[in-house]
């Protein structure tokens, strides 16, 4: 956990606990129904954990905020952030229902009151939220088209109003175009020193 501990010297010996509980959560599942790369696993922490916390770096949102992870799979980075963040509400959603099996068991056994799962397509659903959030999932535009509607218009006064915040390796210049309205692209190695995260991206927009 000194990982984890060294770029979030804030979280409690509880959340550090949760984060530890992860990986051999993960394995258990992974075994049984894929969610993670086999080889992936060796990096759990600094590919999938870290990697989902760089929006924690961004913004901490608002305590009751809620925010929908579109296409989580196995869980990432809805469940490292409703660890990191548990004033906050999640909803997280995939249409493959084995994915969602995961998640639900993993949220269970961590008793992660905070998080809602559910086996849908993101465009048809019907709530709004505060903030989406979002890895590896299709180009921008098109998931733009998705969501559309499912951000509220206002947030309160101080917050960082609705956005979409979205994990992104490689290049998005041809993916910045109408109706993503970008508001900050960060790259996540001002964040972290790990090589890995050289080429990783945290796209902030509007839609
Ligand atoms: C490459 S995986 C990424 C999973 C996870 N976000 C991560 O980074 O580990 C993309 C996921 O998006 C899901 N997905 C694709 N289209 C979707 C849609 N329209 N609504 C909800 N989930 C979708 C897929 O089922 C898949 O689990």
């Amino acid at each position: 956990m000194e990982l984890i501990r060294s770029y979030f010297e804030h979280f409690s010996e509880e959340q550090l606990a949760k984060f530890s509980a992860l990986k051999p959560l993960y394995e258990y599942w992974n075994a049984r129904i894929n969610v993670i790369s086999r080889k992936d696993m060796e990096n759990f922490y600094v590919h999938h954990v870290l990697h989902s916390l760089a929006i924690v770096r961004f913004t901490s949102f608002f305590s009751g905020a809620k925010v929908l992870d579109v296409g989580t799979g196995g869980g990432f980075p809805g469940i490292p952030l409703a660890i990191a963040l548990p004033e906050v509400e999640f909803h997280l959603v995939d249409s493959i229902g084995k994915k969602i099996k995961v998640v639900r068991a993993v949220a269970e056994a961590l008793q992660l009151t905070n998080v809602m799962a559910s086996q849908t397509r993101a465009e048809t659903l019907k709530q709004q939220y505060n903030y989406v959030v979002s890895r590896a999932v299709t180009r921008l535009p098109i998931f733009s088209s998705w969501i559309k509607g499912k951000l509220e218009k206002n947030n309160p006064k101080g917050a960082l109003p609705p956005a979409v915040l979205y994990l992104k390796g490689g290049d998005l210049e041809d993916e910045l175009v109408p109706p993503v309205q970008p508001i900050e692209i960060v790259s996540l190695h001002s964040y972290f020193r790990e090589a890995f995260f050289e080429t990783k991206k945290l796209v902030v927009f509007r839609v």
